[in-house]
Protein backbone atom coordinates (compact mmCIF):
# COMPACT_ATOMS: atom_id res chain seq x y z
CA UNK A 1 0.00 0.00 0.00
CA UNK A 2 0.93 3.27 -0.70
CA UNK A 3 1.38 6.14 2.23
CA UNK A 4 -0.97 8.63 1.60
CA UNK A 5 -0.38 12.20 1.78
CA UNK A 6 -2.04 14.53 4.65
CA UNK A 7 -3.72 17.64 3.65
CA UNK A 8 -4.29 20.15 6.10
CA UNK A 9 -7.47 22.44 5.61
CA UNK A 10 -10.65 21.20 3.11
CA UNK A 11 -10.71 24.43 1.75
CA UNK A 12 -10.35 25.76 -1.43
CA UNK A 13 -6.94 25.02 -2.27
CA UNK A 14 -7.33 21.44 0.28
CA UNK A 15 -10.20 20.22 -2.21
CA UNK A 16 -8.42 21.20 -4.69
CA UNK A 17 -5.14 19.51 -4.02
CA UNK A 18 -6.76 16.32 -2.63
CA UNK A 19 -8.78 15.64 -6.13
CA UNK A 20 -5.36 16.53 -8.07
CA UNK A 21 -3.59 13.63 -5.95
CA UNK A 22 -6.47 11.14 -6.09
CA UNK A 23 -6.46 11.25 -9.98
CA UNK A 24 -3.06 10.36 -9.80
CA UNK A 25 -4.03 6.85 -8.07
CA UNK A 26 -2.44 8.53 -4.76
CA UNK A 27 -4.03 8.40 -1.28
CA UNK A 28 -5.03 11.18 0.69
CA UNK A 29 -6.40 11.74 4.09
CA UNK A 30 -8.01 15.50 3.85
CA UNK A 31 -8.30 16.79 7.49
CA UNK A 32 -10.85 19.61 8.20
CA UNK A 33 -11.55 21.16 11.51
CA UNK A 34 -15.26 21.76 10.86
CA UNK A 35 -17.58 21.28 12.24
CA UNK A 36 -15.73 20.33 15.63
CA UNK A 37 -13.88 23.38 15.79
CA UNK A 38 -15.30 26.78 13.51
CA UNK A 39 -13.73 29.93 11.86
CA UNK A 40 -14.85 33.64 12.34
CA UNK A 41 -15.90 33.46 8.73
CA UNK A 42 -17.07 30.01 7.91
CA UNK A 43 -20.83 29.01 7.93
CA UNK A 44 -21.41 25.63 7.26
CA UNK A 45 -19.55 22.19 7.46
CA UNK A 46 -18.84 22.03 3.71
CA UNK A 47 -15.82 21.51 1.98
CA UNK A 48 -14.49 24.28 -0.41
CA UNK A 49 -17.16 26.87 1.24
CA UNK A 50 -17.10 30.56 -0.06
CA UNK A 51 -16.98 33.31 3.00
CA UNK A 52 -17.84 35.98 1.39
CA UNK A 53 -18.59 37.02 -2.30
CA UNK A 54 -20.41 34.18 -4.81
CA UNK A 55 -17.99 35.59 -8.06
CA UNK A 56 -15.05 33.45 -9.26
CA UNK A 57 -14.42 37.01 -11.32
CA UNK A 58 -13.90 37.62 -14.82
CA UNK A 59 -13.86 34.34 -17.08
CA UNK A 60 -12.56 36.28 -20.29
CA UNK A 61 -9.61 33.77 -20.96
CA UNK A 62 -8.43 36.30 -23.66
CA UNK A 63 -8.09 39.50 -21.52
CA UNK A 64 -8.06 38.98 -18.32
CA UNK A 65 -5.51 37.06 -16.10
CA UNK A 66 -8.25 35.34 -13.85
CA UNK A 67 -9.56 34.31 -16.75
CA UNK A 68 -6.89 32.98 -17.93
CA UNK A 69 -6.57 30.97 -14.81
CA UNK A 70 -9.41 29.52 -14.77
CA UNK A 71 -8.81 28.06 -18.50
CA UNK A 72 -5.78 26.58 -17.59
CA UNK A 73 -7.11 25.36 -14.38
CA UNK A 74 -10.00 23.16 -16.61
CA UNK A 75 -7.03 22.22 -18.87
CA UNK A 76 -5.40 20.45 -15.61
CA UNK A 77 -9.01 18.52 -14.85
CA UNK A 78 -9.83 21.15 -11.74
CA UNK A 79 -12.55 19.68 -9.32
CA UNK A 80 -12.77 23.32 -8.41
CA UNK A 81 -13.71 24.56 -11.66
CA UNK A 82 -15.51 21.36 -12.81
CA UNK A 83 -18.14 22.51 -10.25
CA UNK A 84 -17.84 25.99 -10.51
CA UNK A 85 -19.50 25.69 -14.25
CA UNK A 86 -21.96 22.97 -13.29
CA UNK A 87 -23.54 25.61 -10.41
CA UNK A 88 -23.04 28.93 -12.13
CA UNK A 89 -25.55 31.99 -11.18
CA UNK A 90 -26.10 34.54 -13.96
CA UNK A 91 -23.19 37.40 -13.55
CA UNK A 92 -22.42 39.55 -16.69
CA UNK A 93 -18.90 38.85 -17.73
CA UNK A 94 -17.94 37.01 -14.54
CA UNK A 95 -18.16 33.20 -12.95
CA UNK A 96 -20.44 33.66 -10.47
CA UNK A 97 -21.96 30.20 -8.73
CA UNK A 98 -24.63 29.28 -5.91
CA UNK A 99 -22.51 28.85 -3.22
CA UNK A 100 -24.51 26.13 -1.54
CA UNK A 101 -24.64 23.93 -4.52
CA UNK A 102 -21.25 24.42 -5.73
CA UNK A 103 -19.79 23.31 -1.78
CA UNK A 104 -22.07 20.05 -1.61
CA UNK A 105 -20.78 19.30 -4.99
CA UNK A 106 -16.78 19.55 -4.10
CA UNK A 107 -17.85 17.61 -0.71
CA UNK A 108 -19.65 15.16 -2.42
CA UNK A 109 -16.95 14.36 -5.03
CA UNK A 110 -14.52 14.02 -2.85
CA UNK A 111 -15.95 11.48 -0.35
CA UNK A 112 -16.95 9.71 -3.47
CA UNK A 113 -13.19 9.37 -4.55
CA UNK A 114 -12.08 6.15 -3.12
CA UNK A 115 -8.81 7.13 -2.75
CA UNK A 116 -9.86 9.77 -0.65
CA UNK A 117 -10.57 9.59 2.93
CA UNK A 118 -12.18 12.67 5.01
CA UNK A 119 -11.19 13.15 8.89
CA UNK A 120 -12.98 15.97 10.65
CA UNK A 121 -11.24 17.45 13.42
CA UNK A 122 -8.49 20.40 13.76
CA UNK A 123 -4.75 19.53 13.62
CA UNK A 124 -3.63 21.46 16.74
CA UNK A 125 0.19 21.71 16.24
CA UNK A 126 2.74 20.69 13.57
CA UNK A 127 1.80 17.25 11.66
CA UNK A 128 3.24 14.02 13.66
CA UNK A 129 6.21 12.75 12.16
CA UNK A 130 4.96 9.64 10.44
CA UNK A 131 3.34 11.99 7.91
CA UNK A 132 5.98 12.33 5.53
CA UNK A 133 4.19 14.44 2.66
CA UNK A 134 1.99 17.41 4.13
CA UNK A 135 -0.13 20.07 2.71
CA UNK A 136 -1.00 22.86 4.86
CA UNK A 137 -4.13 24.50 3.46
CA UNK A 138 -5.60 25.62 6.23
CA UNK A 139 -5.96 29.68 4.66
CA UNK A 140 -6.62 33.60 6.20
CA UNK A 141 -8.15 31.92 9.09
CA UNK A 142 -5.84 29.27 10.25
CA UNK A 143 -6.49 27.87 13.85
CA UNK A 144 -4.35 29.63 16.41
CA UNK A 145 -2.53 26.17 17.86
CA UNK A 146 -1.47 25.51 14.03
CA UNK A 147 -0.61 29.08 13.24
CA UNK A 148 1.60 29.41 17.13
CA UNK A 149 3.64 26.06 15.49
CA UNK A 150 4.41 27.12 12.18
CA UNK A 151 5.55 30.76 13.62
CA UNK A 152 7.43 28.88 16.10
CA UNK A 153 8.94 26.60 13.17
CA UNK A 154 9.88 29.49 10.74
CA UNK A 155 10.67 31.99 13.16
CA UNK A 156 9.16 34.38 11.43
CA UNK A 157 5.85 36.28 12.59
CA UNK A 158 2.63 36.02 10.30
CA UNK A 159 1.25 39.01 9.42
CA UNK A 160 -2.11 39.40 9.94
CA UNK A 161 -4.78 41.66 8.37
CA UNK A 162 -8.14 42.38 8.08
CA UNK A 163 -10.60 41.89 4.99
CA UNK A 164 -14.19 43.06 5.27
CA UNK A 165 -17.01 40.88 4.18
CA UNK A 166 -20.12 42.91 1.59
CA UNK A 167 -23.75 42.65 3.15
CA UNK A 168 -26.11 40.53 1.40
CA UNK A 169 -30.19 41.99 1.15
CA UNK A 170 -33.58 40.19 0.78
CA UNK A 171 -34.23 40.34 -2.95
CA UNK A 172 -37.95 41.46 -2.37
CA UNK A 173 -37.05 44.03 -0.41
CA UNK A 174 -35.22 45.69 -2.70
CA UNK A 175 -37.67 48.75 -4.28
CA UNK A 176 -37.42 47.10 -7.89
CA UNK A 177 -39.70 50.80 -8.86
CA UNK A 178 -36.19 52.41 -8.38
CA UNK A 179 -33.40 49.39 -9.07
CA UNK A 180 -33.33 48.05 -12.83
CA UNK A 181 -31.75 44.88 -14.13
CA UNK A 182 -28.79 45.70 -16.32
CA UNK A 183 -25.35 44.54 -16.76
CA UNK A 184 -22.54 46.96 -16.96
CA UNK A 185 -22.23 48.05 -21.48
CA UNK A 186 -25.16 44.97 -21.28
CA UNK A 187 -22.58 41.90 -21.46
CA UNK A 188 -24.19 38.75 -21.27
CA UNK A 189 -20.69 36.74 -20.03
CA UNK A 190 -21.12 33.30 -19.10
CA UNK A 191 -24.10 31.76 -18.46
CA UNK A 192 -25.76 35.88 -18.25
CA UNK A 193 -28.28 37.55 -19.70
CA UNK A 194 -26.70 40.99 -20.10
CA UNK A 195 -29.29 42.14 -17.48
CA UNK A 196 -27.71 39.92 -13.91
CA UNK A 197 -26.83 42.95 -11.73
CA UNK A 198 -29.40 45.13 -9.93
CA UNK A 199 -28.73 48.54 -10.16
CA UNK A 200 -29.36 51.39 -7.61
CA UNK A 201 -29.12 55.34 -8.80
CA UNK A 202 -27.58 58.48 -7.01
CA UNK A 203 -28.18 61.87 -7.74
CA UNK A 204 -25.06 64.28 -6.93
CA UNK A 205 -26.79 65.19 -3.80
CA UNK A 206 -27.37 61.86 -2.55
CA UNK A 207 -23.96 60.38 -3.05
CA UNK A 208 -22.51 63.17 -0.70
CA UNK A 209 -24.97 62.19 1.90
CA UNK A 210 -23.81 58.78 1.53
CA UNK A 211 -20.15 59.73 1.79
CA UNK A 212 -20.63 62.03 4.85
CA UNK A 213 -22.76 59.29 6.37
CA UNK A 214 -19.79 56.56 5.83
CA UNK A 215 -17.55 59.12 7.28
CA UNK A 216 -19.47 59.39 10.26
CA UNK A 217 -20.72 56.25 10.41
CA UNK A 218 -19.64 54.30 13.63
CA UNK A 219 -16.88 51.70 13.42
CA UNK A 220 -15.33 48.77 14.41
CA UNK A 221 -12.20 50.06 16.26
CA UNK A 222 -9.00 48.49 15.64
CA UNK A 223 -6.85 47.08 18.22
CA UNK A 224 -3.46 48.84 19.12
CA UNK A 225 -1.55 45.92 16.83
CA UNK A 226 -4.28 45.97 14.23
CA UNK A 227 -4.04 49.73 14.28
CA UNK A 228 -0.75 49.55 11.63
CA UNK A 229 -2.34 46.22 9.77
CA UNK A 230 -2.24 47.45 6.07
CA UNK A 231 -5.41 46.78 3.42
CA UNK A 232 -4.87 45.34 0.68
CA UNK A 233 -5.91 47.37 -2.55
CA UNK A 234 -8.70 44.92 -3.91
CA UNK A 235 -10.40 44.41 -0.72
CA UNK A 236 -10.92 47.44 0.44
CA UNK A 237 -13.42 48.71 3.17
CA UNK A 238 -15.63 51.15 1.63
CA UNK A 239 -15.57 53.81 4.71
CA UNK A 240 -11.79 53.55 3.91
CA UNK A 241 -12.44 54.50 0.16
CA UNK A 242 -14.56 57.36 1.57
CA UNK A 243 -11.43 58.27 3.22
CA UNK A 244 -9.29 58.62 0.49
CA UNK A 245 -11.28 60.70 -1.10
CA UNK A 246 -14.83 61.86 -1.93
CA UNK A 247 -14.49 61.01 -5.82
CA UNK A 248 -12.94 57.35 -5.22
CA UNK A 249 -16.72 55.50 -4.61
CA UNK A 250 -17.39 56.60 -7.64
CA UNK A 251 -14.02 55.57 -9.59
CA UNK A 252 -14.41 52.36 -7.78
CA UNK A 253 -17.37 50.02 -6.54
CA UNK A 254 -20.20 52.75 -7.70
CA UNK A 255 -18.94 53.68 -10.93
CA UNK A 256 -21.69 54.72 -12.82
CA UNK A 257 -20.33 53.82 -16.19
CA UNK A 258 -22.05 51.54 -18.75
CA UNK A 259 -25.25 51.64 -17.21
CA UNK A 260 -28.72 53.23 -18.19
CA UNK A 261 -31.66 53.89 -15.99
CA UNK A 262 -34.55 52.86 -17.76
CA UNK A 263 -37.05 55.21 -15.89
CA UNK A 264 -34.85 58.31 -16.44
CA UNK A 265 -32.71 57.07 -19.51
CA UNK A 266 -31.68 60.74 -20.53
CA UNK A 267 -30.13 61.69 -17.34
CA UNK A 268 -26.60 60.15 -16.04
CA UNK A 269 -26.68 58.48 -12.69
CA UNK A 270 -23.98 60.48 -10.30
CA UNK A 271 -22.95 57.24 -8.81
CA UNK A 272 -24.52 53.39 -8.93
CA UNK A 273 -24.54 50.87 -6.28
CA UNK A 274 -25.04 47.32 -8.16
CA UNK A 275 -26.29 43.88 -6.49
CA UNK A 276 -25.30 40.96 -7.88
CA UNK A 277 -27.20 37.57 -7.57
CA UNK A 278 -25.95 35.42 -4.55
CA UNK A 279 -28.10 32.09 -4.70
CA UNK A 280 -29.55 30.21 -7.30
CA UNK A 281 -32.87 31.00 -6.19
CA UNK A 282 -32.19 34.42 -6.80
CA UNK A 283 -33.39 35.30 -3.28
CA UNK A 284 -30.12 36.95 -2.31
CA UNK A 285 -28.20 39.33 -3.62
CA UNK A 286 -24.94 40.92 -2.88
CA UNK A 287 -23.41 44.68 -2.25
CA UNK A 288 -21.07 44.66 -5.54
CA UNK A 289 -17.70 45.63 -3.84
CA UNK A 290 -19.62 47.05 -0.35
CA UNK A 291 -16.77 45.66 2.37
CA UNK A 292 -17.31 47.14 5.85
CA UNK A 293 -16.13 47.51 9.14
CA UNK A 294 -19.00 49.69 9.66
CA UNK A 295 -20.64 48.99 13.30
CA UNK A 296 -23.80 46.76 12.32
CA UNK A 297 -26.67 49.56 13.09
CA UNK A 298 -24.44 52.11 11.27
CA UNK A 299 -24.75 49.82 8.40
CA UNK A 300 -28.57 49.04 8.29
CA UNK A 301 -28.69 52.65 8.47
CA UNK A 302 -26.16 54.02 6.13
CA UNK A 303 -27.33 51.56 3.16
CA UNK A 304 -30.74 51.91 3.51
CA UNK A 305 -30.24 56.00 2.02
CA UNK A 306 -29.40 54.14 -1.16
CA UNK A 307 -32.31 54.68 -3.58
CA UNK A 308 -34.05 51.15 -3.86
CA UNK A 309 -32.43 50.05 -0.32
CA UNK A 310 -34.64 52.26 1.63
CA UNK A 311 -36.15 49.19 2.72
CA UNK A 312 -33.66 46.46 2.34
CA UNK A 313 -33.72 43.75 4.57
CA UNK A 314 -30.07 42.46 5.52
CA UNK A 315 -29.68 38.23 5.42
CA UNK A 316 -25.87 38.80 6.25
CA UNK A 317 -24.36 42.37 7.20
CA UNK A 318 -20.31 43.31 6.24
CA UNK A 319 -17.49 42.16 8.67
CA UNK A 320 -14.09 42.07 9.49
CA UNK A 321 -11.67 38.99 9.63
CA UNK A 322 -8.07 38.65 10.05
CA UNK A 323 -5.76 37.08 7.32
CA UNK A 324 -2.85 34.67 7.97
CA UNK A 325 -0.09 34.12 5.68
CA UNK A 326 3.84 33.16 5.31
CA UNK A 327 6.55 35.09 3.92
CA UNK A 328 6.78 32.70 0.85
CA UNK A 329 10.00 33.99 -0.98
CA UNK A 330 11.90 33.71 1.94
CA UNK A 331 10.26 30.11 3.38
CA UNK A 332 9.23 28.46 0.52
CA UNK A 333 11.27 26.22 -1.84
CA UNK A 334 10.02 26.16 -5.97
CA UNK A 335 7.56 23.84 -5.39
CA UNK A 336 6.68 25.11 -2.36
CA UNK A 337 7.78 22.90 0.41
CA UNK A 338 9.09 24.26 3.73
CA UNK A 339 12.86 24.84 3.70
CA UNK A 340 12.96 24.49 7.43
CA UNK A 341 11.02 21.15 7.03
CA UNK A 342 10.61 20.04 3.89
CA UNK A 343 7.91 17.28 4.72
CA UNK A 344 5.29 20.17 4.82
CA UNK A 345 3.95 21.61 1.57
CA UNK A 346 2.14 25.38 1.54
CA UNK A 347 -0.89 25.62 -0.43
CA UNK A 348 -3.98 28.48 -0.97
CA UNK A 349 -4.12 31.87 0.28
CA UNK A 350 -1.74 31.04 3.40
CA UNK A 351 1.03 31.00 0.60
CA UNK A 352 0.46 34.80 0.35
CA UNK A 353 -1.82 34.54 -3.03
CA UNK A 354 -5.30 35.95 -2.72
CA UNK A 355 -8.85 35.05 -3.97
CA UNK A 356 -10.78 31.77 -4.08
CA UNK A 357 -9.59 31.01 -7.77
CA UNK A 358 -6.15 31.58 -6.82
CA UNK A 359 -5.84 29.62 -3.68
CA UNK A 360 -7.48 26.58 -5.44
CA UNK A 361 -5.02 26.76 -8.09
CA UNK A 362 -1.94 26.98 -5.34
CA UNK A 363 -3.61 24.09 -4.09
CA UNK A 364 -3.80 22.32 -7.66
CA UNK A 365 -0.06 23.13 -8.07
CA UNK A 366 0.75 21.68 -4.54
CA UNK A 367 -1.41 18.58 -5.43
CA UNK A 368 0.27 17.80 -8.37
CA UNK A 369 3.87 18.17 -7.01
CA UNK A 370 2.99 16.00 -3.46
CA UNK A 371 1.43 13.22 -6.10
CA UNK A 372 4.83 13.46 -8.60
CA UNK A 373 7.22 13.20 -5.65
CA UNK A 374 5.10 10.06 -4.19
CA UNK A 375 5.21 8.56 -7.32
CA UNK A 376 8.94 9.27 -7.66
CA UNK A 377 8.53 11.36 -10.69
CA UNK A 378 11.07 14.54 -11.28
CA UNK A 379 8.37 17.60 -9.75
CA UNK A 380 7.72 19.38 -13.09
CA UNK A 381 7.27 23.18 -12.52
CA UNK A 382 4.84 25.28 -14.64
CA UNK A 383 6.23 28.12 -17.19
CA UNK A 384 6.33 31.39 -15.91
CA UNK A 385 4.76 32.51 -18.96
CA UNK A 386 1.70 30.58 -17.56
CA UNK A 387 -1.16 32.09 -15.25
CA UNK A 388 0.09 28.81 -12.79
CA UNK A 389 3.70 29.77 -13.41
CA UNK A 390 3.30 33.48 -12.93
CA UNK A 391 1.36 32.83 -9.72
CA UNK A 392 3.83 30.49 -8.06
CA UNK A 393 6.37 32.75 -9.47
CA UNK A 394 4.74 35.73 -7.35
CA UNK A 395 5.17 33.27 -3.88
CA UNK A 396 8.20 31.84 -4.08
CA UNK A 397 10.56 34.11 -5.98
CA UNK A 398 9.39 36.89 -8.12
CA UNK A 399 8.72 39.29 -5.33
CA UNK A 400 11.49 41.68 -4.71
CA UNK A 401 11.79 41.35 -0.81
CA UNK A 402 12.22 45.35 0.37
CA UNK A 403 13.10 45.25 4.46
CA UNK A 404 13.37 48.39 5.51
CA UNK A 405 9.88 49.13 7.03
CA UNK A 406 8.20 48.10 10.27
CA UNK A 407 6.32 45.43 7.88
CA UNK A 408 7.35 43.25 5.31
CA UNK A 409 6.74 43.68 1.51
CA UNK A 410 5.41 40.85 0.63
CA UNK A 411 1.60 40.91 0.44
CA UNK A 412 -1.21 38.27 -0.82
CA UNK A 413 -2.03 39.07 -4.28
CA UNK A 414 -4.14 38.43 -6.93
CA UNK A 415 -3.31 36.99 -10.38
CA UNK A 416 -2.96 40.00 -13.02
CA UNK A 417 -0.49 40.36 -15.98
CA UNK A 418 2.03 42.79 -14.21
CA UNK A 419 2.93 39.29 -12.42
CA UNK A 420 3.96 37.57 -16.36
CA UNK A 421 7.28 37.86 -18.67
CA UNK A 422 6.63 40.81 -21.08
CA UNK A 423 5.68 40.13 -24.66
CA UNK A 424 5.88 41.58 -27.82
CA UNK A 425 3.10 41.64 -29.95
CA UNK A 426 2.87 40.68 -33.15
CA UNK A 427 2.91 43.26 -36.09
CA UNK A 428 0.38 43.44 -38.77
CA UNK A 429 1.57 45.15 -41.99
CA UNK A 430 0.43 48.10 -42.42
CA UNK A 431 -1.56 48.83 -39.18
CA UNK A 432 0.22 50.60 -35.63
CA UNK A 433 -2.07 49.86 -32.93
CA UNK A 434 -2.00 52.83 -29.85
CA UNK A 435 -4.18 52.99 -26.92
CA UNK A 436 -6.63 50.83 -25.82
CA UNK A 437 -5.91 48.47 -28.87
CA UNK A 438 -2.82 47.98 -28.46
CA UNK A 439 -3.63 46.85 -24.49
CA UNK A 440 -5.79 44.32 -25.53
CA UNK A 441 -3.33 42.97 -28.64
CA UNK A 442 -0.73 42.49 -25.76
CA UNK A 443 -3.24 40.91 -23.35
CA UNK A 444 -4.03 38.75 -26.46
CA UNK A 445 -0.63 38.04 -27.49
CA UNK A 446 0.09 37.01 -23.14
CA UNK A 447 -3.06 34.86 -23.17
CA UNK A 448 -2.49 33.18 -26.61
CA UNK A 449 1.34 32.19 -25.21
CA UNK A 450 0.03 31.00 -21.37
CA UNK A 451 -2.88 28.93 -22.83
CA UNK A 452 -0.36 27.03 -25.03
CA UNK A 453 2.64 26.46 -22.67
CA UNK A 454 -0.02 25.59 -20.24
CA UNK A 455 -1.25 22.58 -22.55
CA UNK A 456 2.40 22.04 -23.77
CA UNK A 457 3.27 21.59 -19.91
CA UNK A 458 0.17 19.33 -18.97
CA UNK A 459 0.53 17.34 -22.32
CA UNK A 460 -2.29 18.29 -24.00
CA UNK A 461 -2.92 19.23 -27.68
CA UNK A 462 -1.29 22.74 -27.70
CA UNK A 463 -3.17 23.99 -31.32
CA UNK A 464 -6.79 23.85 -29.61
CA UNK A 465 -5.58 25.59 -26.02
CA UNK A 466 -3.77 28.53 -27.70
CA UNK A 467 -6.83 29.74 -30.00
C1 LIG B 1 -13.51 37.07 5.51
C2 LIG B 1 -12.91 36.74 4.20
C3 LIG B 1 -13.55 37.13 3.03
C4 LIG B 1 -13.01 36.80 1.77
N1 LIG B 1 -13.67 37.14 0.65
C5 LIG B 1 -13.22 36.74 -0.56
C6 LIG B 1 -13.97 37.01 -1.74
O1 LIG B 1 -15.03 37.60 -1.68
N2 LIG B 1 -13.47 36.60 -2.92
C7 LIG B 1 -12.30 35.92 -3.02
O2 LIG B 1 -11.92 35.55 -4.13
N3 LIG B 1 -11.56 35.67 -1.90
C8 LIG B 1 -11.98 36.06 -0.69
N4 LIG B 1 -11.25 35.82 0.45
C9 LIG B 1 -9.89 35.33 0.31
C10 LIG B 1 -9.63 33.84 0.05
O3 LIG B 1 -9.60 33.64 -1.32
C11 LIG B 1 -10.54 32.86 0.66
O4 LIG B 1 -10.39 32.97 2.03
C12 LIG B 1 -10.26 31.41 0.22
O5 LIG B 1 -11.26 30.62 0.80
C13 LIG B 1 -8.89 30.90 0.60
O6 LIG B 1 -8.79 29.53 0.26
P1 LIG B 1 -7.93 28.53 1.17
O7 LIG B 1 -8.20 27.16 0.67
O8 LIG B 1 -6.55 29.00 1.23
O9 LIG B 1 -8.55 28.70 2.63
P2 LIG B 1 -10.01 28.32 3.14
O10 LIG B 1 -10.96 28.21 2.02
O11 LIG B 1 -10.31 29.24 4.27
O12 LIG B 1 -9.80 26.86 3.72
C14 LIG B 1 -9.02 26.59 4.85
C15 LIG B 1 -9.67 25.47 5.63
O13 LIG B 1 -8.80 25.02 6.63
C16 LIG B 1 -9.54 24.74 7.81
N5 LIG B 1 -8.59 24.81 8.93
C17 LIG B 1 -7.97 25.90 9.45
N6 LIG B 1 -7.11 25.54 10.42
C18 LIG B 1 -7.18 24.19 10.52
C19 LIG B 1 -6.53 23.23 11.34
N7 LIG B 1 -5.60 23.58 12.24
N8 LIG B 1 -6.85 21.92 11.20
C20 LIG B 1 -7.77 21.53 10.27
N9 LIG B 1 -8.42 22.40 9.47
C21 LIG B 1 -8.12 23.71 9.59
C22 LIG B 1 -10.64 25.77 7.79
O14 LIG B 1 -11.75 25.35 8.54
C23 LIG B 1 -10.96 25.88 6.30
O15 LIG B 1 -11.97 25.01 5.91
C24 LIG B 1 -11.76 36.12 1.70
C25 LIG B 1 -11.11 35.78 2.88
C26 LIG B 1 -11.68 36.07 4.11
C27 LIG B 1 -10.97 35.66 5.36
Amino acid sequence: MMKPIHIVGGGLAGSEAAWQIARRGVPVVLHEMRPVRGTEAHKTESLAELVCSNSFRSDDAEANAVGLLHAEMRMADSLIMRMGDSHQVPAGGALAVDRDGFAAAVTAALEAHPLVSIERGEVAGLPPEEWDSVIVATGPLTSAALADSIRALTGEESLAFFDAIAPIVHFDSIDRSIAWFQSRYDKPGPGGTGADYLNCPMTEAEYNAFVDALLAGDKTEFKDWEASTPYFDGCLPIEVMAERGRETLRHGPMKPVGLTNPNNPTVKAYAIVQLRQDNALGTLYNMVGFQTKLKYGAQTAIFRMIPGLQNAEFARLGGLHRNTFLNSPKLLDPSLRLKAMPRLRFAGQITGCEGYVESASVGLLAGRFAAAERLGEAVSLPPPTTAFGALLGHITGGHIVAEDGPTRSFQPMNVNFGLFPPIEVPKEPGKRLRGAEKTLAKKKALTGRARADAAAWLGLPVAEAAE
